[in-house]
C-alpha cells in the first residue's frame, strides 16, 4: 500500500456530512493523520460540497435527524449517488443510513441510503444508559496487536447480512468479543446465540467494496487507526483505479 501512496494520488477531497452529530471529531482526526497525502477536509452542507469530493464520512449521530436534514438539504438522491460510485464511511448513525435496511426504526419509518448489503437494527444494544466499551481485534489495522477500543452509543447490531450474487463481497474487520461485553448487552441480546462465532450481530466493522461500516466511534478515540484505513484502504485505491480507468 505505501507503493500506492507513493505513485498514488498526492492529494483528495475528504468529505465529513455535516448535517448534525460527531462531523467535528472526524474533521479533527482526518486533518491529523500526517499521511504521504495531503487530505482537504470538506464539511459537506450541500448538493455543491458533495460534489468536490473524492470520498465521504457520515459521522454518527441520530440517524433519524441526519436522514431529515439530508432530505430537506436535497442531498438524499445525490447522497445515493455518491455511494455507487465513491469510497463512503459511515460510523454508528452513518453506518445505519448506509444499511440497506434498517429495524427498530423511529415511529414513521426514515429514509435509508442503502449502499450496503445488511439490515441493521438501531439501538440493538440498548438505550443510552447500556452504551459500552470494549477492547476489539483488529487484524486489518496497523500494529494489529494494539486492541482498538471500540465506543458504541446507542450503537446499532448488524441483524442480518443480506447479499445477493451482484453485491461485492463482505470483508469482516471486526467482530464484538461477546465475552467482554457488560451484562446488560448479554441481556438485551440473549438467546440470539452471541456465542456462534458466525452470528452476524456480533459484526461491528466490515469493508464492502469501497465502503467502510464502524458501528462504533473510532472518532471519539484517540487511536486514529480507523481513520488511516479508511485513507490507505478504500480512497487511495478508487483514485487509483479511477485514474487508470479514466487511462484506459
Ligand atoms: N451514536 C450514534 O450514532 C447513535 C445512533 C442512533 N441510535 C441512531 O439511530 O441514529
Amino acid at each position: 500500500m505505501n507503493e500506492l501512496i507513493e505513485n498514488g494520488p498526492k492529494s483528495m477531497v475528504i468529505g465529513i456530512l455535516a448535517l448534525q452529530g460527531a462531523f467535528a471529531e472526524h474533521q479533527v482526526m482526518l486533518q491529523k493523520l500526517g499521511l504521504q497525502v495531503e487530505i482537504c477536509v470538506n464539511l459537506v452542507r450541500s448538493v455543491q460540497d458533495l460534489q468536490t469530493c473524492d470520498a465521504l464520512v457520515i459521522p454518527g449521530g441520530e440517524s433519524t435527524t441526519i436522514a431529515l436534514l439530508a432530505k430537506l438539504s436535497g442531498l438524499l438522491d445525490p447522497l445515493r449517488e455518491f455511494l455507487r460510485t465513491k469510497p463512503v464511511w459511515g460510523s454508528c448513525a452513518g453506518a445505519i443510513l448506509m444499511s440497506r435496511n434498517v429495524t427498530n426504526a423511529k415511529k414513521g419509518g426514515q429514509d435509508l441510503l442503502g449502499g450496503l448489503s445488511v439490515t441493521t437494527t438501531r439501538n440493538g444494544w440498548g438505550s443510552q444508559i447500556e452504551s459500552f466499551e470494549v477492547p476489539l481485534v483488529v487484524q486489518s489495522l496497523s500494529q494489529p496487536d494494539r486492541p482498538f477500543q471500540g465506543v458504541f452509543i446507542r450503537a446499532p447490531v448488524v441483524f442480518s447480512v443480506d447479499l445477493t450474487p451482484e453485491d461485492p463481497p463482505l470483508q469482516i474487520i471486526a467482530r464484538v468479543p461477546v465475552q467482554l461485553l457488560p451484562d446488560a448487552q448479554h441481556l438485551v441480546l440473549q438467546n440470539q446465540n452471541l456465542a456462534d462465532p458466525l452470528n452476524p450481530r456480533t459484526i461491528v466493522a466490515f469493508r464492502q467494496g469501497n465502503h467502510l461500516f464502524t458501528s462504533f466511534h473510532p472518532e471519539l478515540t484517540k487511536d486514529d487507526r480507523f481513520h488511516t484505513y479508511f485513507v490507505q484502504e478504500c480512497v487511495i485505491p478508487s483514485l487509483v483505479t479511477g485514474r487508470s480507468s479514466l487511462i484506459r
